[in-house]
């Protein structure tokens, strides 16, 4: 198939490449010139594994990109992966969505008559009803009749970051949401060389638009909702010094729990948790409702960093003194530093005045932008050394091999909320929920 792909960013550029690599002809459109020109040279805009190597064979070749929305013209489906931020109030900020399909509207409208219909398809992440409600009438308003001219469906990702490109060939699940046959016949032709492809049965939800959007907020709210409880257990744990994994690993057993996402600690951060809990949750309040588990979720997730700290404050007071903080990506295999825990646990540490020396593998230079002062080691072990306590934030491997590098520590003392160190003579450790 023809596709394009408006917005090229973690999503975009993840699912455009594997579209490619699938042999679909793909056109990446995105308003910033250097994403564009970085996928025409085939490199990668974002670092997520194994994308490098897509966008090295494809780029400039099956994978194209471009500014110009006219591209759509060419192509029989297009996807809208832009940002579906938050308001201040929580509320889900539209602004981009609608001005992306603003911008495919008045793009298919100048190439007038088509013998089918375009499909307009949202990849991103929007509340119930944003599809049909906003987003096709902004397609509309450029002189198009939504049936004749285009369709529009809702095809939520579920992939992670850190393992996007796996995750997007390897999905537990497809969900088509659509209210005409043509537009599901399409998104079947798109995902089927996906669904050969992939290692094992695909099962395919073909559902309604509202229905697939909700899906996509259902099962990020379960998620965050799942680590929260853990956490919740977890702090229950820690008060009776009992170990929450050693819990969490038997409870996972019950098939009914499951023995994935019960890792307790900081808690959830990233592009998507924050910003999808608090989206629904302000959208269902709009309506009359008010979601009191998933508020609680939020409320206890919140409160982790602060709890994190507080076991410090229980061994040494900061003030004055150097702390490092391990991990700065909101979880590893990232750069990514959107909503990350370590942001928190950093402004604590600054409101008890301690000289804060941070570290990660891969996220210092978008941890600067943001927070130009503090000071930032090339290594664990230069962060760790003269410091009088540590935080860990990120559960990146490299940190469980640290080991002779924490007697360089002026007072040894370790709160782990990740448990990725393993405790040893000659430190002081605490876990977060252990
Ligand atoms: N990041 C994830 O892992 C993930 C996973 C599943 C779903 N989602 C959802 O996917 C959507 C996109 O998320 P993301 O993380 O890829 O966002 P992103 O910010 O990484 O990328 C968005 C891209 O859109 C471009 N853009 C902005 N306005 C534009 C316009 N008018 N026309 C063309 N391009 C424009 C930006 O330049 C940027 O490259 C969100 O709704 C998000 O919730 C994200
Ligand atoms: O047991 C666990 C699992 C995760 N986390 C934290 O939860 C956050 C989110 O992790 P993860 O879900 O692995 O990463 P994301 O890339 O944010 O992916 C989530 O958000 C995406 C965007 O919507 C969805 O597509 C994915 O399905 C969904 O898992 C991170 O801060 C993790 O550290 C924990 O604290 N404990």
């Amino acid at each position: 198939m023809n596709v394009s792909i408006v917005g090229s960013g973690y999503v975009g550029t993840t699912v455009a490449a594997c579209l490619a690599d699938l042999g679909h002809e793909v056109t990446a459109i995105d308003i910033d010139e250097g994403i564009v020109a970085a996928i025409n040279d085939g490199e990668s805009p974002i670092h997520e594994p194994g994308l490098d190597e897509l966008v090295a064979e494809h780029g400039g070749d099956r994978l194209r990109a471009t500014t110009d929305y006219a591209a759509v013209r060419e192509t029989e489906l297009t996807m809208l992966a832009l940002p579906t931020p938050s308001n201040e109030d929580g509320s889900i900020d539209l602004q981009y969505m609608e001005a992306g399909a603003s911008s495919v509207g008045e793009a298919l409208a100048a190439g007038g008559d088509r013998e089918e219909p375009h499909l307009v398809v949202t990849k991103s992440t929007v509340v119930p009803t944003t599809t049909e409600e906003r987003l096709a009438a902004r397609i509309a308003d450029a002189g198009l009749e939504r049936g004749t001219d285009f369709l529009v469906a809702s095809n939520p990702e579920f992939q992670r970051e850190g393992s996007a490109v796996t995750d997007f060939l390897n999905p537990d699940k497809l969900v088509f949401g659509a209210d005409d046959e043509r537009a599901f016949a399409m998104l079947r032709v798109l995902y089927a060389p996906l669904r050969e492809a992939a290692d094992g049965e695909v099962p395919t939800v073909e559902t309604g638009i509202a229905e697939a959007e909700m899906i996509k907020y259902a099962n990020n709210a379960f998620l965050a909702s799942k680590v929260s409880l853990i956490n919740d257990i977890g702090n229950v744990c820690k008060e009776f010094g009992v170990d929450a994994y050693e819990v969490a690993d038997a409870i996972g057993l019950d098939d009914r729990i499951g023995e994935r996402f019960l890792r307790s600690g900081v808690g959830w951060g990233g592009s998507c948790f924050p910003k999808d809990t608090d989206a629904i949750i302000s959208a269902a309040r709009e309506r009359g409702y008010d979601p009191a588990v998933l508020s609680a979720a939020v409320e206890l997730n919140d409160a982790q960093p602060e709890r994190l700290l507080s076991l410090l404050d229980d061994h040494v007071d900061v003030g004055g003194k150097r702390v490092a903080v391990l991990g700065l990506a909101f979880k590893p295999g990232t750069d990514d530093i959107r909503n990350t825990r370590a942001v928190p646990v950093i402004e604590g540490l600054q409101e008890r005045g301690a000289g804060v020396v941070a570290y990660d593998p891969v996220a210092t230079e978008n941890m600067r932008e943001r927070y130009p002062d503090i000071e930032y080691a090339g290594s664990a072990a230069e962060a760790l050394e003269d410091a009088s306590g540590a935080v860990v934030v990120t559960d990146w491997d490299e940190f469980a091999a640290l080991d002779a590098e924490f007697d360089e520590m002026a007072d040894p003392i370790v709160v782990d909320g990740r448990r990725i160190i393993e405790r040893r003579d000659g430190i002081t450790y605490e876990g977060l929920t252990w």
